[in-house]
């Protein structure tokens, strides 16, 4: 049992206009289509179906926000980089992406999913941008870390956080895996700070 393991399903929203309730303190988790965002909520809550993933990328349509307790939301968002989707179509996330990182009072972290074999894409880079111009701090994850050998693991660890330097902002990396959990205590640790839990934590 860990706090994370109460997230409960919330809402759906169409679309971050649509999110209601701008009160208390808020994480969303971003990151490309098929990224593992999905998959690391489901991890981290201990619980199987609480988001639902697929090996389709595109899965994630509308915005799910899960609830921990009172004012206290985790948001996972559809994947952007997705070939099939319409160019105006895209543009159209962009923007409300953007909007929702500058608007979002209670948005305190941001957590970029990326598979660890291809971080810092050109849409990763400019949400993150974004983010650090909007004072938000950042934890970069990357994802699917089983899919290295430890030394590979390491080196692509290393490129990514000499990379992540450039952003000039809270941003941070950490490699995940949610097949053997591989970065879970990590990621934890970040989300008890954005969510005010050192006092109460154990
Ligand atoms: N090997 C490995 N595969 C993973 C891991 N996390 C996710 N996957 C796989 O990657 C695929 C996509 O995972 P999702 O969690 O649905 O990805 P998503 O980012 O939510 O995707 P969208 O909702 O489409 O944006 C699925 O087939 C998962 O089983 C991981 O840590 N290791
Ligand atoms: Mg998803």
């Amino acid at each position: 049992m860990t706090y994370y393991t109460q997230a409960k399903f919330s809402t759906s929203a169409p679309d971050i206009r649509h999110l209601e309730g701008d009160e208390g303190i808020e994480v969303a988790f971003a990151g490309r289509s098929n990224a593992g965002k999905s998959s690391a909520l489901n991890t981290l809550a201990r619980q199987k179906n609480l988001a639902r993933t697929s090996k389709t990328p595109g899965r994630t349509q509308l915005i799910n926000v899960f609830e921990l307790e009172e004012g206290r939301r985790l948001i996972d968002l559809p994947g952007y980089g997705f070939a099939q989707v319409p160019i105006a179509m895209k543009k159209k996330w962009q923007q409300a992406l953007g909007e929702y990182l500058q608007k979002r009072k209670s948005l305190k972290g941001l957590v970029v999913l990326m598979d660890i074999r291809h971080p810092f894409k050109d849409l990763d880079q400019d949400l993150i941008y974004w983010a650090v111009e909007a004072n938000i701090p950042v934890l970069a994850l990357l994802t699917k870390s089983d899919k290295l050998k430890a030394g590979k693991r390491k080196a692509q660890l290393m490129m990514a956080q000499e990379a992540a330097l450039a952003f000039m902002g809270d941003v941070t990396v950490q490699t995940f895996s949610s097949h053997n959990r591989q970065g879970l205590p990590e990621l934890e640790q970040m989300l008890d700070g954005w969510f005010h839990r050192h006092e109460e934590k154990k």
